[in-house]
């Protein structure tokens, strides 16, 4: 991780009344970075994406994204961020094509090198046959690419998606993956996403945050955070009515030893820890000290 520090929050807190949402977030992330937010619902996601973006004020602590503070960002300044909110817009009559080139003159002024023409856009998403239709005729998913192609045209530095994907069929989100890294890779990009499809995650995110109970629960890439919690891999074999179960980094190595070692081995089996293991096996590690912390 040597890039910029793109995000960078200091002892952040966020209440509602008198619940904590946000409880001493501090946070680096880093140009290029594509980072996957996940949590419960509830867990305090969207609002801290609304921090960010400086749509919402927090309780306490500190916030500077693209090197200044979110809620006093100049409009030259918020050009360079794009967002895809949960919430839908409603232009129900505005034609897609229409919607999208009105997002793309409010852009003009700030537009960047080697940003997106309209029809390119629309047929990076896949509705450039769409072009002509009313958003009111769009089915959920084209909606949800739409707002994609929206957060886009500015070719922002940064993007902030809340749960992007929604009802995305498979071929739509196999695209989206490949237009996420290619912003990535290519423009660094810095993405940070929410989402509850933990194989999405997985396949996307070079860092995973976990949010429980206010704090961050864990951060790494899905392997270290897969290492943490056992091996990145379990088998599981039998012998004779005995069933058997082991985690390890180093499956390989492990399965050709049991092998040579005991010959009656059946029913071998190999699978990878998925990120949803990782996930609960860490959420429930952070009540269980979150809870014994509260005893004391
Ligand atoms: N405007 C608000 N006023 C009061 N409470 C709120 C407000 N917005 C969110 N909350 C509460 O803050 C907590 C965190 O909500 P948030 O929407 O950030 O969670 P999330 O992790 O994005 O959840 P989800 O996965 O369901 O989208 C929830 O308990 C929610 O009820």
């Amino acid at each position: 991780m040597t890039g910029d520090v793109v995000i960078r929050t200091r002892d952040l807190t966020m209440s509602y009344g008198n619940k904590r949402v946000l409880d001493g977030i501090n946070l680096e992330i880093h140009r290029g970075e594509v980072v996957a937010l996940l949590g419960a619902n509830g867990a305090g996601k969207t609002t801290s994406i609304e921090i960010l973006e400086g749509l919402r004020s927090p309780t306490s602590g500190s916030v500077e994204v693209l090197g200044v503070d979110p809620l006093h960002a100049s409009v030259e300044h918020r050009a360079k961020i794009g967002v895809v909110l949960q919430s839908w817009r409603d232009h129900a009559r505005w034609r897609v094509r229409e919607f999208l080139h009105h997002f793309f003159v409010l852009h003009a002024p700030f537009r960047p090198e080697g940003g997106w023409e309209v029809d390119e856009l629309l047929e990076r998403v896949g509705l450039a046959d769409k072009a002509r239709s009313r958003i009111l005729s769009l089915s959920g998913g084209q909606r949800r690419r739409l707002d994609v192609a929206v957060g886009l045209i500015g070719k922002p530095e940064l993007l902030f998606l809340d749960e992007p994907t929604v009802g995305f069929d498979p071929h739509a989100r196999r695209e989206f993956h490949e237009l996420m890294h290619e912003l990535a890779d290519v423009r660094e990009t810095t993405i940070l996403l929410t989402t509850h499809d933990l194989a999405e995650a997985e396949r996307l995110a070079d860092r995973i945050l976990i949010l429980h109970a206010g704090r961050i629960a864990a951060d790494g890439s899905a392997d270290a955070l897969a290492r943490e919690v056992a091996g990145t891999t379990e088998v599981r074999w039998r012998i004779g009515q005995d069933r058997f179960v082991h985690a390890t980094d180093a499956a390989t190595r492990f399965v050709r030893e049991l092998l040579t070692r005991e010959p009656d081995v059946e029913d071998l089996e190999i699978r990878r820890t998925t990120l949803e293991d990782t996930y609960l096996t860490m959420v429930a590690q952070h009540s269980a000290a979150a809870a014994e912390e509260a005893a004391r």
